[in-house]
């Protein structure tokens, strides 16, 4: 695939039934290092779109490349192996499991003389959940549950994070939080994924956007533009784009 690239899609056509796609032909790339934020309209295809990198949603055509490698039709365990971490939008902890419980099932995917260095090493990253590792994830705050989740996600190392609306039904407080702990991993290197619906959010933490509509890339470009794009008015707010004077 194109040199230089973390993570890219070229025609992607991918959904729940063969002659319906939901993601009709995507080309994307998110270079090494950068945070891209894809946005767009209720239904647009953006979580099937993620999920079909990911693997955990079918691809009919088109290919997923995770780095050079053709990645697209392993399987998601696979993928997650070669350093590509998805944190989907629900059931992304096991709620009656402690943390530490739920760092481990995250490790198993490890070999196992590598467990022990992971977990330590994300316990270092996320301090509050390291402080209590007993306690059941179903007690922790919505926040703290996305933060589980990520930590989760990060036990393998990746080189790509892919989340799918981390701040769904957070408050914007604990939004801000979330974002800036998705801004320090990625300072750390990781490239990141991320679907959002809070726009103004995700665009300050991003280097860059992508807009989905009806499961086609329409519209890209660098984060700090796109926050005062009028298209992104016109497709959220249902606001006509002003006309030049
Ligand atoms: N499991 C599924 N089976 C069949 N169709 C689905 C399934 N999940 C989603 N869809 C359909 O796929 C289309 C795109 O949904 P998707 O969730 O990918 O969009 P989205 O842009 O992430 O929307 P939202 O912002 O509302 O989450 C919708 O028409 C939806 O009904």
């Amino acid at each position: 695939m194109s040199e230089g690239t973390a993570l890219s899609t070229r025609g992607l056509i991918a959904g729940y039934e063969r002659d319906l796609p939901i993601v009709r032909g995507i080309d994307f790339d998110a270079k090494p290092g950068e945070l891209v934020v894809v946005l767009g309209p209720n239904g647009a295809g953006k979580s099937t779109f993620v999920k079909a990198i990911a693997g955990t949603v079918p691809v009919f055509a088109g290919r997923v490349a995770l780095g050079n490698d053709n990645v697209t039709q392993l399987p998601a365990h696979d993928k997650i192996r070669r350093g590509l971490a998805f944190v989907p939008q629900t059931e992304n902890i096991f709620a009656t499991l402690t943390i530490l419980e739920n760092l481990e099932l995250a490790a198993d995917i490890l070999p196992r003389h590598l467990r022990r260095q992971r977990i330590a090493s994300v316990e270092a990253m996320f301090p509050d959940l390291a402080r209590r590792p007993a306690l059941r994830a179903g007690q922790l705050s919505g926040g703290q549950r996305q933060m589980l989740a990520v930590a989760r996600a990060l036990i393998v190392d990746p080189k790509v994070l892919i989340l799918d609306e981390p701040s769904a039904g957070l408050s914007p407080r604990i939004v801000g939080e979330v974002f800036s702990s998705l801004a320090r991993i990625n300072q750390s290197g990781v490239t990141i994924i991320l679907v959002e619906q809070n726009v103004k959010a995700a665009l300050a933490v991003a280097h860059r956007g992508v807009v989905l509509v009806e499961g086609q890339l329409r519209h890209e470009g660098p984060a700090a533009t796109l926050a005062h794009d009028p298209i992104i008015a016109e497709l959220y707010l249902g606001v006509a784009p002003a006309l030049p004077a």
